[in-house]
Formats: C-alpha cells, structure tokens, sequence
C-alpha cells in the first residue's frame, strides 16, 4: 500500500504524515553501541504505514550476528507502536553492505582520516590519564568511579583500559567479569565499537585476548601499536572526556601516551602512606617531562570511619599532600589534592559487583570524595565550553 501524504492524512498541509510521524518515531531508536539514532546511521532502509495502520519497516543492522540486534529490533517495535495510528508491525531485519557499511564508517569518522587519533592536541575532549607509582592503591577504581560520576554529570565518557598487566575496568564496570564470556567489541570493518556499561564506553585489552586470564608479556613496541590502535580506530564518537587507565610505575605505556597524548592531564594516585609517595612522584615526574599537565593527586585509602566514629588510619597519613608538594616542586605550579578517598566497605563491594559506588551510594563518604574531585577535575584546566559536537552534517 502507498504511504500516505499529510492531505490523505486528512489534517491541514502543516500537519505530519502517518510516514513523517514514523520515522520521527523510529528517529527516538538508538544503535546501544554507537549511541546515535538508527535514523541518523542509514539503518533504517524503509519505513511507512499503510491505510490499515500497518507499520512496513526495513532495518538494517552493521553487521551479521550483531550483538545488538535484539535490542534494536525491540527497540523499533515499541517506538512504531508508540503512534496511536499504528496496529500492526511488519519488521524485516537486514544486513547493509560492505559499500553502506563502508559509506557508515566513514560518515562516523567524520572529517578524520582512517588512521587519524581523534584525542591528541587540538581535541576537543578533556583526557585524563591516571596513574600511579604503585600497583593496587586503588587507581583503577579510582578511574572506573571518576568515569561514573562525569557520566552522572551527563558528560559522554570514554575509558581506555590500558593497564595491560591487570586489565580490571571491565569488570568493574559490571561488564566481561566472566572469563569464559569475555565482551568482545564489535567490528565495523576497520572501525571498533566499545562496549557501553552505565553509560561509559569502554575499552580494554582484556577484551582482546583469546583467554584474558593469561598473563599478557607484550614489549614496549606492541603495547605502544596497541595503544594507537585503541585511540584511533575504536569508535568512542565524541567525547566530553576520555579517562586512561594506565599500568602503575613509569613503564612502555606510560611514556607512550606521553607521546601519543601531550595534551593528557594526569591524575596521580596514592595512598596516604608516606613511603608510597616517593614512587607515586615519579609517575608525575615523568607526565611533566612528556609535557602533560598534572591535574591533581587523589589520596586513596585514606583513614576508615568505624562503627564508634573513630578514624583507622590503616596506611597511615600525609601522602596525598607529600605527593602534591613535590609534584608541585616538579611542574613550578601548584598542583592540588583533589580529594582524599577513605577506605569503603562499600567502595570495594560495589566494585566487585560491577557497580561504581558513586552511582549506587552517592552519599558514602568515598562516593563523596570521589563526586567532588570529578567536579573540581572538570572545572580547572580547560572549559568544555562552547563544544561543539555531532555527527558531520550530510
Ligand atoms: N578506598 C578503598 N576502600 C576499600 N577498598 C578499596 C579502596 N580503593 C580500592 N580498593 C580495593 O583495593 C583493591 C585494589 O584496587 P584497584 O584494582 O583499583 O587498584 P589498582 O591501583 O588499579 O591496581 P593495579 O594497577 O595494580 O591493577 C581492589 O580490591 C579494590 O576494591
């Protein structure tokens, strides 16, 4: 049957048609991966409803077996049954062609090249690299946490685990958790699609290794390909903020990103303990002499409140301050604690499950912490001000 026009409608000329309607309706459906309407993407190949109401839609997904076709195909169903003129669904499911797909890439690239990194100097996203000296003071909680609440925020975020040696971002994200089923991001030929979990995308070497519990022993110039290949060809789309989590110390990565991102702000973080201050310093040390600007330290692990109110200094005091002081001697400009992170029951717990803390409880005192140093992140150094973001206009 023919689509109608807004006279066989039988409303004024100004009016919607039953088609315009349609696909204003199918324009509300969102690809989960790459977070834009399938209106936008060329997916939706046809769409109209006949005289009887019945919605004839033609779909087509990236790829074959793509991981979000159900969620789409739902997605569509309940956005066409959303209009009260709409009875029935008649949905065929499709695949594009190397040639749309192609055509799709490109568009998602927008004015960038195929190999062109869309994060280094010039950007317009805020990117953050945490690091410190140690290994388990809390960095990548810290950094999974930070994500969550610029998430909250409303900001589009991005993370690039890069901690190659404990790849741990994915499961505390609550996604990849399960070594047998680990999340594998999908492929649009040359271009990868980051997982998406409380609205972060992410992505993770983890994600990459046949068995991700293996210990990973790359040299310095495969970890550095690995790194440029994340920041250029998967597709985070645009970003209000990038975070890196980096391998704690001053290793292959660390000095890799300093070439690849000179614009990177770095978070340092420590632990209260004052003899993890000294090798928490060399880890800025080494973002000042890439050029990176230090944005601040977070204390982590800071002193627990008990039961009865007394404070547990379990890793002692004063590290965050010792490491801004000397970070502050290093880069000849203050640099400032951010925020001192207590130890948290409920920190740790919601990161075993899979869920920041700082959504789940954001009145603990950790979340707190957290929630004012993702504040105080996005306010100093560059504003986000005035960006201006989207997909290249047709
Ligand atoms: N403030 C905190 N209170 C309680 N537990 C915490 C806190 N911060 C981190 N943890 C716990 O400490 C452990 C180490 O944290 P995490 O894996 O984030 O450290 P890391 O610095 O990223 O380690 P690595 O870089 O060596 O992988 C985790 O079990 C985490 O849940």
């Amino acid at each position: 049957m023919p689509a109608d026009t807004g006279s066989q409608n039988g409303g004024s000329a100004a009016e919607p048609s039953r088609h315009e309607r349609l696909w204003g309706a199918l324009g509300t459906v969102q690809d989960p991966e790459i977070r834009r309407p399938i209106t936008e993407l060329d997916m939706v190949e046809s769409a109209d409803v006949d005289a009887e109401g019945i919605a004839h839609i033609h779909i087509l997904l990236t790829i074959v077996g793509c991981p979000a076709a159900n969620a789409i195909e739902a997605a569509v169903r309940a956005a066409a049954t959303s209009l009260a003129e709409v009875t029935a669904v008649d949905l065929h499911v499709g695949v594009m062609t190397p040639v749309q797909r192609e055509a799709l890439t490109t568009r998602l690239r927008g004015d960038r090249g195929e190999r062109e990194m869309p994060f280094g100097p010039g950007t317009l996203t805020r990117v953050f690299a945490v690091t410190s000296g140690k290994g388990g003071v809390g960095k990548s909680t810290i950094t999974a946490n930070l994500a969550a609440a610029f998430a909250a925020r409303g900001l589009r975020v991005g993370i690039v685990d890069a901690d190659v040696h404990g790849f741990s971002i994915p499961g505390l994200l609550g996604i990849g958790e399960n070594a047998e089923a680990p999340v594998k991001p999908t492929r649009l030929d040359n271009m990868i699609l980051p997982p998406v979990a409380h609205g972060i995308k992410l992505i993770s070497i983890g994600m990459f290794l046949d068995d991700p519990r293996a210990a990973v022993a790359w040299r310095g110039p495969m970890l550095h390909r690995t790194i440029t290949q994340f920041l250029t060809d998967v597709y985070f789309g645009d970003l209000d903020v990038l975070l890196l989590d980096l391998p704690p110390g001053t290793g292959d990565i660390a000095i890799s990103i300093g070439q690849l991102l000179p614009n990177a702000e770095v978070v340092v973080v420590t632990t209260p303990q004052l003899a993890a201050a000294e090798v928490a310093e060399r880890s800025g040390t080494l973002a000042v002499q890439t050029g990176q600007r230090i944005a601040g330290v977070i204390e982590n692990m800071a002193g627990l409140v008990q039961p009865d109110g007394t404070v547990l200094d379990l890793f002692g005091s004063g590290g965050g301050d010792l490491v801004a002081e000397r970070l502050s001697t290093v880069a000849q400009r203050p640099v400032p604690v951010l925020a001192s992170v207590p130890l948290s029951v409920e920190l740790r717990t919601g990161g075993d499950a899979g869920t920041p803390v700082v959504l789940s409880d954001p009145e603990n005192a950790a979340s707190v912490a957290i929630l004012k140093a993702a504040d105080t992140l996005l306010t100093g150094g560059r504003s986000l001000a005035g960006v201006k973001l989207g997909l290249s206009p047709r």
